[in-house]
């Protein structure tokens, strides 16, 4: 079982436009309405490759009812811990060249017995887990040491824990000593604040992260793949795709990621693979099986230092 924990959860609408230009009319070509959020989107991509997963979903409002029904079709077993104000909608518009403009609402405000009812419903429901995902931007009211505190309440269970978050919710929660850590490159930068252009500089940065509490850290770099850097040793991956929409690509590489493992060059392999898969797909859609192209991934045991990471 993996037990995921989406703080900031949405109802995604993707909308698909010819060109965006600001200020004008524009009449979509395609759009889709989709559960959001990052882990409520690893949850979607584990249960739809057959695996078992457990979704804490903090839900308000008709919002919080229309996420609830939207992930009624998707296997997964919502734990659903009701608050007061409404689950915020989230809006990307996407473009021929798979340009993605996202538009994230800030969320809704939640309460302090709301926030403490989130982490008791969170603890309760991992004995059976073997990861727990805490993803997601952190709403109003949160403090940035919430998932920090969720580490360490976690820690007595021995089970895993994975963040994927941003801002100075990451840096906090990276010294609480997460086994794993998924930061793409605005996230990765803003934490050891300062520009990554190399792979030696994504390694350097990963390394200070390792240094300062994470167990793992696997970078996510858009068309250029991902980097894991761990104790076994460091490895570059990517697979082709056709891009179609992004929204939602980091998580499924991380769902891939956790699948094959969590751990070592197969898994990572797994996770590009995914990530690949996710971003041929319009909206968010969660790859399965059939949309998985294992051929066009490619791992680097003797990383590249000097290849660029910017697309
Ligand atoms: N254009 C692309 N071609 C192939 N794979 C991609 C492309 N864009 C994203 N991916 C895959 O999706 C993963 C996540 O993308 P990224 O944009 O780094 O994360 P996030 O969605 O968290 O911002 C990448 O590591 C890669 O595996
Ligand atoms: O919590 P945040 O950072 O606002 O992000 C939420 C958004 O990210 C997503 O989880 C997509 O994540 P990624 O594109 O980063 O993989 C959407 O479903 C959701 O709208």
């Amino acid at each position: 079982m993996f037990v995921t924990l989406t703080a900031n959860p949405s109802v995604d609408r993707t909308v698909e436009v010819a060109r965006l230009t600001r200020g004008d009319l524009h009449r979509a070509t395609g759009a889709t309405l989709q559960p959001g959020g990052k882990g409520i989107n690893v949850a979607r991509a584990l249960v739809r490759n057959g695996h078992k997963a457990r979704a804490v979903v903090p839900a308000g409002g008709a919002e919080g009812d229309q996420l609830i029904s939207l992930l009624e079709d998707c296997d997964i077993d919502v734990v659903r811990v009701r608050t007061e104000k409404p689950v915020r909608s989230n809006i990307s518009i996407v473009e021929p060249d798979a340009t993605v403009t996202k538009l994230n609402e800030i969320g809704p405000r939640l309460s302090a017995q709301e926030i403490e009812t989130v982490c008791d419903v969170l603890l309760a429901n991992v004995a059976d887990a073997r990861w727990v995902v805490v993803a997601g931007s952190l709403p109003p009211g949160v403090g940035e040491d919430f998932y920090a505190a969720l580490i360490e309440r976690l820690a007595p269970t021995g089970v895993r824990v994975v963040v994927d978050t941003s801002g100075p919710a990451f840096r906090t929660s990276v010294k609480a000593g997460p086994a794993l850590v998924k930061p793409n490159l605005d996230e990765l930068e803003e934490a050891v604040d300062r520009r990554l252009d190399t792979v030696r500089d994504i390694v350097d940065a990963a390394q200070e992260l390792r240094f300062l509490g994470a167990g793992k850290v696997l970078a996510s770099l858009g068309s250029k793949g991902a980097v894991l850097v761990e104790d076994a040793g460091i490895w570059c991956a990517n697979a082709s795709a056709e891009p179609r929409s992004s929204v939602g690509a980091g998580d499924a590489m991380l769902a891939g990621f956790l699948a094959a493992g969590g751990s070592g060059p197969q898994a990572l392999a797994t996770a590009v693979a995914w990530g690949a898969a996710a971003v041929s797909l319009p909206g968010s859609t969660m790859p399965g099986p059939q949309d998985v192209e294992a051929r066009r991934v490619r791992v680097e045991p003797h990383p590249g230092w000097d290849e660029k990471v910017r697309e």
